[in-house]
């Protein structure tokens, strides 16, 4: 089934600055051919009691990536799984696993590495739900919770770990009686970012008290040139399960971007947050400040936003995300720290209203939406100032985006409200910073709760309350005002997209 082919997936642009390396040149490992014809998992030899599981899931038939990464690892080979995202790789791994575990029961039998909490989270909760009936035990052990329970559920031996590196390492240091020497998988979850320089030792670390013989997977919606690097010290005679190119975006997915002077960002925001009303939301910014700043713009203009960023303490987190996840807010302003894993289905439009750095967080953020055959809608914000980071995206995805239409004058009607909203964003900013100098004075992450709603009554009161009254369709936040201006769209646009590229 594996048969060896050429393997073609250099970057077609710019790589984060730790992967610039050249040293790829080496590693050849096997391709797997992609098979199309439709399966089952029992075609993939995944035993009964699993495939009950899926079936219970909604799973009715494997995904591309688990029909090609499956049965290779039921083979026992190490796997490099690259797959869009939303296409199912977690269950690519799980599976595998699981059936190992079935087969040869043992306590502290797989560690997954990802880099994030709230995906530690959830990989656990996959492995729960498919495991479930075979009574797998897991551990999340990530930053921002209390040792010492950690060190508590790591002493009753669960069969699967699943950490954040750093923290992992600190019980690897400092809990007795943990240990890993008998580890039989190894899993890397969106393992580029897990190899990149923010991670290197701690992964260097791991992989020293680990096992050598064990089983490796690396899996990610983008690969980089040092995951390559990895698989002298990680990998043993690899196979790379890539269905899709490189760089792919899902075909479900509509992508577009606005070019808007800088200035005028948050009212475009809100004029797309009242046109796409009903929706819900992912917004991406990169700051947590800014994050922060753009909640409390949203949620003074009666828009139930919330936030999610790494200076809010892990019960926050968890938080916003659950408040998020099931419904009660309809949009999250997020760092990076969402931007990969996370699987929240019902997610209608993901904004980026600060273009990422990197363009490999591009695929990643969009991947928020449109996941697992459904269909999404993306907005990318390009200012005078992410003219180069925009072309580059283009670059990667292979793609040319369209603009997401606006009507200018309507958007320029929002200014004097949207100024309003941000003055008293930037008080509750000061005000919040203030608290956190003075930590008695109440909670320092208190960014959704009504004890910070005094200058929210004032901005709403003060016009009438409208902006709390909903965001249907053309009866959102008020249309009242403006100065003009912001004709810089269209002059700018035309200017660089006509500009040769
Ligand atoms: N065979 C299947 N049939 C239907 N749904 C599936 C199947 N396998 C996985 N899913 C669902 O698809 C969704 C996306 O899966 P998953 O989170 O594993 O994607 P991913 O490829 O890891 O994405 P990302 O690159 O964003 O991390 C999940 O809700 C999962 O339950």
């Amino acid at each position: 089934m594996a048969d060896a082919v050429e393997e073609n997936v250099k970057p077609k642009t710019e790589e984060k600055p730790d992967d610039s390396g050249s040293e790829e040149d080496n590693i050849q490992p096997e391709v797997a051919e992609i098979e199309v014809a439709l399966k089952t998992f029992k075609d993939l030899g995944v035993t009964e009691v699993l495939c009950e599981a899926c079936d219970q899931l909604g799973w009715k038939t494997p995904t591309k990536i688990q029909i090609e990464a499956v049965p290779l690892a039921l083979q026992g080979r190490d796997i490099i799984g690259l797959a869009e995202t939303g296409s199912g790789k977690t269950g690519a791994f799980a599976l595998p696993i699981l059936q190992s575990l079935l087969s040869s029961p043992q306590r502290l039998h797989t560690l997954v590495l990802t880099p994030t909490r709230e995906l530690a989270f959830q990989i656990a909760e996959q492995f729960e739900a498919l495991g479930s009936s075979i009574g797998v035990k897991c551990a999340v052990i990530v930053g921002g919770i209390d040792m010492m329970s950690q060190s508590l559920v790591l002493a009753k031996k669960p069969h699967i770990v699943i950490a954040t590196p750093g923290r992992l390492i600190d019980h690897m240091e400092n809990t007795k009686g943990f240990s890993l020497r008998a580890l039989k998988f190894l899993v890397m979850d969106e393992a580029d970012r897990i190899l990149n320089m923010d991670f290197e030792t701690e992964v260097d670390k791991i992989l020293k008290v680990i096992p050598r013989e064990r089983n490796t997977y690396l899996f990610s919606a983008t690969m980089t040139k040092k995951v390559q690097k990895l698989q002298r010290a990680a990998l043993k005679d690899p196979v790379k399960c890539a269905v899709s190119t490189k760089y792919s975006t899902v075909d479900k997915l509509q992508q577009y971007y606005i070019f808007i002077p800088s200035k005028y960002k948050d009212c475009y925001l809100v004029s797309i947050l009242n046109e796409l009303a009903g929706n819900s939301f992912m917004i991406f910014c990169s700051t947590c400040n800014n994050a922060q700043r753009v909640a409390l713009l949203l949620r003074n203009l009666g828009i139930t936003a919330i936030p999610l960023h790494g200076q809010m303490s892990q019960n926050k987190r968890l938080g916003s995300l659950n408040k998020f996840k099931s419904k009660s807010r309809s949009v999250l302003l997020a760092t990076d720290v969402a931007s990969r894993g996370l699987d929240i289905p019902h997610v209608d439009c993901v904004i980026n209203y600060d273009i990422p750095t990197h363009s490999k967080d591009y695929i990643h953020r969009v991947g928020r939406t449109a996941r697992a055959g459904r269909s999404g809608k993306s907005i990318t914000f390009v200012t005078q100032y992410d003219v180069e980071l925009f072309q580059r995206i283009e670059t990667l995805i292979a793609k040319k985006l369209p603009v997401f239409p606006t009507q200018e004058d309507e958007v320029m009607m929002l200014v004097e409200r949207v100024s309003e909203a941000q003055r008293f964003a930037r008080l509750e900013m000061k005000e919040q910073g203030e608290k956190r100098k003075r930590p008695r004075g109440g909670d320092p992450d208190n960014d959704d709760t009504e004890q910070a709603s005094g200058v929210r009554k004032k901005v709403r009161g003060g016009r009438g309350g409208d902006a709390g009254g909903g965001r249907g369709r053309g009866g959102g936040v008020g249309r009242g005002g403006g100065d003009g201006g912001g004709s810089m769209k269209k002059r700018g646009a035309a200017a660089w997209r006509g500009g040769g590229r």
